[in-house]
């Protein structure tokens, strides 16, 4: 009876929470990963963008940053972003890079949910030690790099982000089970604000009968989950 209970709300919140969810963070924090988990226990379908700019070069990305270097890189990303956002219902990796670009971070936030996995730097060098595939990474001093690449992107991810959740502190399992019921809150609590408004605007037009776009500009739901 508590399975088809539990099945039953599971299922609700499948469909309360349609949309699209994105990861960003730092090589390491676990967008891949996390991504992958989050989607399969969501329902909805995975794609990291590092995977599909690969399948569609036919090579590593340390070959795309050897040939074309690293602005090569980032417009490829940048368009298979433009792309890929279109969907619907996606569980979406970025590259930890995908922030540094205006025009990304501005697209990222508009077509879904942004969640920063943040971690700290010892763990991401922990995670990320003896990885060849990832050319900015390719360093004899790797928690110089991580350093230096965290104090310029950290607060790029923040303001990117609609929700911020440390992936350093427990399993991988249990973070997702976290981050879920952190997406259900942020959505609950972005449908009151939208009530709200709607009736604020329903009372500004019935005592002045007039309706200016500022009034029908929903609030910023912007870093409202911060942990
Ligand atoms: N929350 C976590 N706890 C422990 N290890 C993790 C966690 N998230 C990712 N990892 C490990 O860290 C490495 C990098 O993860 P990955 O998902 O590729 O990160 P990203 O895509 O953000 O660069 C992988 O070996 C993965 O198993
Ligand atoms: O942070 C970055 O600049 C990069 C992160 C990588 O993805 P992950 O964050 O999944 O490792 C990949 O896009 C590329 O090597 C550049
Ligand atoms: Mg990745």
């Amino acid at each position: 009876m508590q399975l088809i209970k539990n099945t039953a709300k599971k299922n609700q919140n499948v469909k309360f929470l349609q949309g699209n969810i994105i990861l960003v963070g730092m090589m390491g924090a676990g967008k891949t990963t996390i991504g992958k988990l989050l989607a399969n226990h969501m329902g909805k379908t995975f794609i990291d963008s590092d995977h599909e700019i690969q399948q569609r070069t036919g090579v590593k990305i340390p070959v795309i940053f050897e040939i074309e270097g690293e602005a090569g890189f980032r417009r490829r990303e940048t368009e298979v972003l433009q792309e890929l956002v279109q969907a619907e219902n996606i569980v979406l990796a970025t590259g930890g890079g995908a922030v540094l670009s205006g025009e990304n971070r501005t697209l990222l936030r508009q077509h879904g949910i942004v969640v920063y996995l943040s971690a700290s730097v010892d763990e991401l060098q922990r995670r990320t030690r003896s990885d060849k595939n990832r050319p900015l990474l390719q360093t004899d001093d790797l928690h110089a790099r991580l350093m230096e690449l965290h104090a310029q992107r950290d607060a790029l991810y923040r303001e990117t982000a609609h929700i911020i959740i440390d992936s350093g502190k427990q399993g991988v399992r249990s973070l997702v089970q976290r981050l879920a019921r952190k997406l259900l809150f942020f959505k609950i609590k972005k449908l009151r604000a939208e009530a709200v408004n709607r009736k604020k605007c329903g009372l500004a037009l019935s005592s002045k009968q007039t309706l200016d776009s500022s009034q029908t500009d929903f609030p910023e739901t912007k870093n409202s989950l911060y942990e």
